[in-house]
């Protein structure tokens, strides 16, 4: 098989039961039953409701939590990186300390990490926070650090959870040429957003999950029309609900 049609990932039944701050109350499945793979190169979408459990398959796939049950499979060397406003920074360190601090993360040397500061700081531009502590940060800035990390480190697999559409207009145009070069040169990248017009530019195939359940895979148009009807069906059924009560 070529390179470029290996499967890289593969997500088989996976469900992912976080555990309730009290004790005594059962964990919640926030993933009950997802399947998928990514090949090399690919640029997969994932859609689905609120709280359907696109952000937490994302941090599945970033290794940061581990299935309940079923199986994820990623080759050991296989590096990924979490682009999202909430997780991926050490919020107690500054702007350049966690870009050394990534770049480490994804394998790179300190000295490596300080041959790349300058041209990532650039990137960012955000000025004088870089010095400060993440925490500080607006969550424009969050994303800016996080596009022009990843613009340098190259990731085997990039992972973007709707920082897309966040920012000012210069930092949208930049993020989104910069998404659209990493496409292009073959990047592997999974991308949760509800915005249309960009996953069908970008994604090769859309992913729709529900309820912690993959419901439905295939090129962006199918997938994306059966999600819009079920949403719509959802917002009749519960107008036609509220009409009745009234
Ligand atoms: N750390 C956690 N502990 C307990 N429950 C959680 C945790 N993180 C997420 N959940 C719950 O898991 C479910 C899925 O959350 P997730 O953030 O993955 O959904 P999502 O599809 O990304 O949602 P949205 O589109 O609203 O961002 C939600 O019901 C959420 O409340």
């Amino acid at each position: 098989m070529s390179q470029e049609n290996s499967i890289l990932v593969s997500v088989e039944n996976v469900g992912i039961c976080y555990q309730r701050m009290l004790r005594r109350s059962a964990g919640y499945w926030a993933l009950k039953d997802v399947s998928f793979t990514i090949k090399r190169g690919e640029t997969i979408g994932i859609i689905g409701g609120n709280g359907a459990g696109k952000s937490t398959l994302l941090r599945l796939l970033a290794g940061i939590i581990s299935p309940d049950k079923g199986q994820i499979s990623i080759p050991p060397s296989i590096r990924t990186q979490l682009l999202a406003l909430q997780v991926g920074f050490d919020r107690d360190l500054s702007g350049r300390d966690n870009i050394i601090y990534s770049g480490m993360l994804l394998g790179k040397s300190r000295k490596e990490m300080h041959g790349l500061l300058d041209e990532i700081i650039a990137f960012a531009d955000i000025g004088e926070f870089i010095h400060e502590n993440v925490r500080t940060y607006s969550t424009g800035m969050c994303a800016r650090l996080g596009f022009a990390i990843s613009s340098n480190l190259s990731p085997d697999i990039l992972l973007i959870d709707e920082v897309l559409g966040v920012g000012d207009s210069a930092f949208k145009e930049k993020s989104s040429t910069l998404l659209k070069e990493r496409i292009a040169s073959d990047q592997t990248v999974v991308l949760v957003s509800h915005q249309h017009d960009t996953l069908q530019e970008l994604c090769d195939r859309l992913v729709w999950i529900e309820d912690g359940v993959s419901l439905q895979q295939g090129d962006p148009e199918t997938v994306y029309a059966a999600y819009t009807a079920s949403m719509n069906e959802k917002i009749s059924a519960s107008n036609s609900a509220n009409t009745s009560n009234a």
